[in-house]
């Protein structure tokens, strides 16, 4: 089944961090078909007073149930946590290092007190429906939505700029 992953950072080495997930999602049972660039971000949501994101989306191709690949996003985001304290001496309850969301799965929606698709907010973040729509300009939720529509009716805003090239597309594991 086709997917995609909204994937952030605004702690370290950003584009380290969200290359170094996308790298460990083959090994989680998910193959990465394609990488958008990134784009750095104004924070948006509840604390807004913190550093600016760095923000990119890839297309997955999976056998995982719905909830198996959320489980598989969460492996990420601890195994990433765990080797960035390693390395870097984070701390637990600091800012994240890395965020990895489902956005879309397949042509179905899906709700349950884990996990709800497509991702709630996908249609309302510009910082999601960017760099998603670099890999598909067509893509529409399963109700039909058009996501180009979407971002096209989102007030305007220059919060999202073109960061640096795609993330490269590991080997299938
Ligand atoms: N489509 C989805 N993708 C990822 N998590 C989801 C999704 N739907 C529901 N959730 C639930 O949301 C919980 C919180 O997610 P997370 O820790 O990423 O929150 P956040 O990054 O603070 O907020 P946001 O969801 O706005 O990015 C997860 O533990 C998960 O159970
Ligand atoms: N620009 C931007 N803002 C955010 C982001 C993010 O990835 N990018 N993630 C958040 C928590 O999930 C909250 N706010």
């Amino acid at each position: 089944m086709t997917g995609y992953l909204g994937l952030g950072s605004n702690v370290g080495d950003r584009r380290g961090n969200l290359q170094r997930a996308v790298d460990l999602l083959p090994a989680q049972g998910v193959t990465v078909t394609a990488a958008s660039s990134t784009y750095d971000t104004d924070p948006v949501g509840e604390v807004l007073d913190q550093p600016s994101f760095l923000n990119a989306c890839v297309r997955i191709e999976t056998d995982l149930a719905p909830e198996a690949l959320l489980d598989a996003c969460k492996a990420v985001e601890r195994e990433l946590g765990r080797i960035l304290a390693g390395e870097d001496g984070y701390v637990r309850h600091g800012p994240r290092p890395i965020d990895v969301d489902l956005l879309l799965l397949g042509d179905a929606p899906y709700r349950s007190e884990r996990l709800t698709l497509p991702h709630e907010q996908v249609t309302s973040r510009r910082f999601v429906l960017v760099p998603l729509l670099e890999l598909d300009l067509e893509l529409r939720t399963p109700d039909g939505a058009s996501l180009a529509q979407a971002l096209a009716a989102l007030p305007l805003d220059e919060g999202v700029r073109r960061e640096g090239a795609p993330l490269q597309v590991p080997p299938a594991g």
